[in-house]
């Protein structure tokens, strides 16, 4: 049996991936590709099964409502992820027992990895800086990797008892030392020939340690996006993160 697949956001730079994608997987049949402008109920015309939405932040939620609402599984990367918006979702999935909504800040396995690295070294270190680099063309920042890896770095200190990180800086411009993500600093360039880079930057007496990850291609994030379509449909509730989809 074939899982019937919709794309929204079919058009973008990730979602013109995987299309592609579901549409060469052989358990996988593209039931609808969704652009700006198209109309939501092409998904349940359609007969989708699950949706992939990677749109952007302004039009997720819309996207996510309908589909909870229309018994359609999801798996979104889409970015602008706050605590509000994730207690919407939840209550909207309160009435919805029986389905998956997968939220993935990154799909790509070294990126993953990468975090999960970070949340280990996090408890050894006395300093760490997160810097995440993307094209010139993104819409949010910090990126929702970087934001994910700052709060399960700032966890981890928690968990083995670290306090938060001092910062001299009396004298600076606005925005010189980032973004604050529970207590750890979040710098985001943004560069045309840039996809999705993010280094994280551990200090401590005599050494330093830098983990990095590059995404070079889009085609880095479909391995991630197909798994996550054939788990989310056994896996009812809010999976966020797809490392819980992952034997890590
Ligand atoms: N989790 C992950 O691993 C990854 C996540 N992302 C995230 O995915 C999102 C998309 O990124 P990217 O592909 O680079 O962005 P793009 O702008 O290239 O693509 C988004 C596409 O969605 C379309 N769109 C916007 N709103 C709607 C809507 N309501 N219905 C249907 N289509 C819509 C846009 O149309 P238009 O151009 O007309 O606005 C555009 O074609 C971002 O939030 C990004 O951060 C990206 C890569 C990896
Ligand atoms: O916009 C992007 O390109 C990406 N967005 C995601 C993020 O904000 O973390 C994932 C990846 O970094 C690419």
């Amino acid at each position: 049996m074939t899982l019937r697949v919709a794309v929204i956001g079919a058009k973008g730079r990730i979602g013109s991936e995987a299309v592609k994608a579901v549409e060469a997987a052989p358990d996988l049949e593209l039931a609808a590709a969704l652009g700006r402008g198209s109309k939501l109920e092409e998904l349940t015309e359609s007969g989708a099964q699950v949706a992939v939405e990677l749109t952007h932040p302004d039009s997720v939620m819309g996207n996510l409502d309908y589909c909870v609402h229309n018994g359609i599984h999801v798996v979104t990367g889409t970015t602008g992820w706050t605590d509000e918006r994730l207690a919407t979702v939840r209550g909207w999935l309160a009435d919805a027992p029986d389905l998956g909504l997968l939220i993935a800040p990154n799909f790509s396995i070294g990126a993953i990895l990468g975090m999960k690295f970070s949340q280990i070294a996090a408890r050894y270190f006395e300093s760490v800086e997160v810097v995440e680099l993307h094209h010139d063309r993104k819409a949010d920042a910090p990126s929702g990797t970087a934001t994910r890896t700052a709060q399960l770095i700032a966890a981890a200190r928690a968990e083995a008892g670290r306090p938060k990180q001092q910062d001299p800086t009396t004298h600076s411009l606005p925005g010189a030392r980032g973004a604050d993500v529970d207590g750890v600093p979040v710098h985001a360039v943004r560069l045309r020939g840039l996809l999705a880079h993010q280094q994280v930057m551990f200090g401590d007496t005599g050494e330093t340690l830098t983990i990095r990850h590059d995404s070079l291609h889009h085609s880095s994030f479909m391995p991630g996006i197909l798994l996550g379509v054939r788990k989310v449909v056994e896996t009812p509730g809010l999976t966020f993160g797809l490392e819980h989809f992952l034997d890590l």
